[in-house]
């Protein structure tokens, strides 16, 4: 087993406390592959530290009475500027995966990203969150015919945007990972969207129909593909009606490049550090993506969101929302769906204090004559 969880009655309020707590029920191996980054994590470091030089410069006398903190991101309002990220092989955090985290996003209002390798089918995540709003993930493919398969399923199921990852042509150098020997051969769960896949099965030997490992093989001999260009992406492009986000985005260039690729939005990530060793902070990169945009799609953040102060930092940055990731898999970690909705309760509750607290009662209010930066 992967997971030995207690079901503690009291829940950790501060996001350390959700990370400490889910480092002592996670079996090592396991906590070490979700906190970990790339190399010698300087990346993820510096994402959060990238939140603490900027520095809040309250107004007040403003009437906050009332606060608002909807945000509508291609059409659709939210009622916080918050969503779940991808995060794949959920079940190696909590027994009820991805599912645990999609109804705690559904009873919150708050969008759920499927992953690719998720624990969970794009139907089984569907059915568990009704009419709540759901977006798909998809890592750029080398099989045309099921990143089409999936593309469909998705839309059959009720998805309203395909979110591509850009920024991870090959897996990081994950040096924890090497040390435990913590390997993805070693998750059945990883396939599951891929057994559930009629195009992807047809590829497969029926013998070989229960092995896992010879299955994963597969989904990395032809799925995963590293040779992928904007090239590839404009025939994705071409296949669907939803909505097209690109997850990953740095250089202001890609930026411009995604727009007259057809993208719909842009993820501003590092990918927590967990890519490439080095990276500039998501949140740097923010403004000058920003910049490039103006306006014409919206640009989403993530990469070391952990409070409510960061969210608005993020969004006085430019960012038209944020997506939270190791923060609501620690909670998940510790009390799956109980976990989830309390996390992320918990840090909508926090951004709408901090608001209230510094004279602003919208996120439209929120700009960067707002922030100062340390020196
Ligand atoms: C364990 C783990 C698995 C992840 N899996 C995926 C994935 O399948 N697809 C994806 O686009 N991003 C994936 N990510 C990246 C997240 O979507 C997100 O960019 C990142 O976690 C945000 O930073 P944060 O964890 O500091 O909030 C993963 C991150 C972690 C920690
Ligand atoms: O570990 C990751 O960061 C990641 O992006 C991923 C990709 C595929 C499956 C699981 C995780």
């Amino acid at each position: 087993m992967e997971y030995a969880i207690p079901r503690p009655l009291r829940l950790p309020v501060s996001p350390e406390e959700w990370q400490l707590r889910a480092r002592a029920c996670l079996a090592p191996g396991t906590y070490d592959y979700l906190a970990g980054a790339a190399g010698s994590e300087d990346a993820k470091i510096r994402d959060e530290e990238a939140f603490r030089q900027w520095r809040i410069v309250p107004r007040f006398l403003q009437d906050v009475a009332k606060r608002d903190l909807s945000v509508k991101v291609l059409g659709v309002t939210f009622p916080a500027p918050v969503l779940l990220a991808p995060i794949g092989r959920q079940a190696l955090f909590h027994p009820e995966a991805e599912a645990a985290s999609a109804r705690a996003a559904a009873s919150l209002g708050v969008p759920f990203i499927l992953g690719t390798e998720s624990s969970r089918s794009i139907e089984e995540v569907a059915a568990v969150m009704g009419d709540a709003v759901r977006w798909f993930q998809l890592y750029p493919p080398k099989s045309f015919e099921v990143a089409e398969s999936f593309i469909r399923r998705a839309e059959a199921s009720g998805y309203s945007a395909i979110v591509i990852t850009v920024d991870r042509p090959l897996e990081g150098w994950q040096e924890p990972d090497l040390r435990n020997a913590y390997f993805p051969i070693m998750f059945p769960h990883a396939v599951t969207n891929f057994i559930t896949d009629p195009v992807f099965m047809a590829g497969i030997p029926k013998r070989y129909y229960a092995d896992h490992s010879y299955i994963l093989n597969e989904v990395f001999r032809i799925f995963y593909n590293p040779a992928f260009t904007w090239r590839g992406l404009s025939r994705l492009r071409n296949i669907t009606r939803l909505p097209i986000l690109l997850k990953g985005i740095l250089h202001p260039v890609d930026a411009e490049q995604a727009l007259a690729a057809g993208a719909d939005g842009i993820v501003v990530s590092n990918h927590s550090g967990r890519q490439l060793d080095g990276t500039i902070s998501a949140l740097e990169a923010l403004p000058s993506v920003c910049e490039r945009i103006r306006g014409r799609i919206p640009v989403l953040m993530d990469s070391g969101i952990r409070r409510g102060a960061d969210v608005m930092k993020a969004l006085a940055l430019g960012a038209s929302a944020v997506l939270v990731g190791r923060l609501y898999v620690y909670a998940l970690s510790v009390a799956g769906e109980v976990g989830v909705t309390r996390v992320v309760s918990d840090l909508i509750a926090e951004l709408d204090i901090s608001m209230a607290n510094a004279g602003i009662c919208s996120v439209s209010g929120l700009n960067s004559s707002l922030l100062v930066r340390s020196t």
